[in-house]
């Protein structure tokens, strides 16, 4: 059963940009759904519409096989949204701003109580109990606002950018929350994030989409899959270096993806064996030094910079092709 669907979702903003261009997107009930896109593709617009925020110009949104704008009330209470902006109160202790929020939806007192020990016990949240939120670090902040918002016991949590900002060990705790609100609670998480790490960590299913499209969708895997091609990659010591031999190397593989990541060049291969001599030959002809050439598996982040830089003709040539993973969902 889908939690969500879009067809045709269309959505003009007053000022004449359009902002979704037709999505088509599927989520299934009790999964971790992650939607990627570079800045502007058009995410925090589809969370709006989907959290009935912003209504769509055409085309439907269907949640647990309604359609969501004959029925705004019903979903707002069977949602939650996590913005990026906190709205824990940051005066109150957890406890405080939990009795606070199931006041809000009528939740009897005594029940309140029980689901706010679940809560606390469930996401060890115990050390954050009795303190004003005030006193904690963003991270903490963020999570608190999440065992917050599970209150309401929503079908649907909706998280955008759930862990902008934090260091790698907060990222990590967030994680372990959210893996752990599917499967304890069962609740469908819908989540953007710029962290491509991070969808392929979590994510039951990903979706990238571009200028108010989706362009693909599927599990993390199937996206891999999807180029099968190796790479190769060349690291450098520092990253000044790799600018400087960028255009070099776009050079030397004309009309390939070539592109530099971290410390390295990557380039798509097509004969692994003479495109690694092809390389090494150029470094060392040029007397240009490096740490390592080596051949590597294929990324999300490669999956991602293939399809979101591709002109829109490969990006349909190239789901023709695929037709058999995005029609699955
Ligand atoms: N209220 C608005 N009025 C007019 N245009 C808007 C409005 N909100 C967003 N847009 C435009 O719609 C397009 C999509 O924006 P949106 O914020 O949905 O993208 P996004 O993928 O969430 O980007 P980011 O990752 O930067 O948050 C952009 O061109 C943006 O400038």
């Amino acid at each position: 059963m889908y939690a969500i669907q879009t067809q045709n979702t269309v959505k003009k903003y007053k000022n004449g940009v359009q902002a979704l261009n037709g999505i088509n997107i599927s989520v299934k009930t009790g999964e971790i759904f992650s939607l990627l896109g570079q800045n502007g593709a058009g995410k925090s617009t589809l969370i709006k519409i989907l959290t009935t925020y912003l209504k769509p110009t055409s085309g439907k949104v269907i949640m647990f096989d309604q359609d969501i704008h004959n029925q705004t009330d019903v979903v707002r209470s069977t949602i939650a949204c996590v913005a990026q902006q906190t709205s824990i109160d940051t005066h109150l202790s957890l406890e405080e701003n939990m009795m606070f929020q199931s006041r809000l939806y009528k939740i009897p007192k005594a029940k309140a109580k029980e689901k706010i020990e679940e809560l606390i016990r469930d996401f060890e949240l115990e050390q954050y109990r009795n303190y004003p939120v005030s006193s904690y670090s963003g991270g903490v902040k963020r999570r608190l606002d999440i065992a917050l918002n599970m209150m309401s016991n929503p079908k649907i949590l909706f998280l955008d950018e759930p862990t902008v900002g934090m260091d790698i060990q907060s990222r990590m705790r967030m994680w372990d929350m959210l893996l752990k609100i599917r499967d304890h609670f069962g609740t469908t998480i819908f989540l953007t994030t710029h962290y491509l790490e991070e969808a392929d960590q979590l994510s039951d299913t990903i979706c990238i989409m571009k200028d108010g499209k989706d362009v693909i969708q599927g599990t993390p895997l199937q996206l891999r899959s999807l180029i099968h091609q190796d790479s190769l990659q060349i690291q450098f010591l520092t990253q000044n270096e790799v600018q400087e031999c960028l255009p070099l190397f776009q050079q030397l593989f004309v009309g390939r993806s070539v592109f530099a990541r971290n410390k390295s060049i990557i380039v798509n291969i097509q004969n692994s064996h003479s495109d690694m001599e092809k390389a090494m030959n150029f470094l060392l002809k040029n007397h240009i030094p490096c740490q390592s050439i080596q051949i590597i598996q294929p990324t999300l982040e490669d999956v991602f910079l293939r399809l979101t830089t591709k002109k829109e003709q490969e990006v349909k040539k190239e789901n023709e092709c695929l037709g058999n993973i995005t029609q699955k969902y």
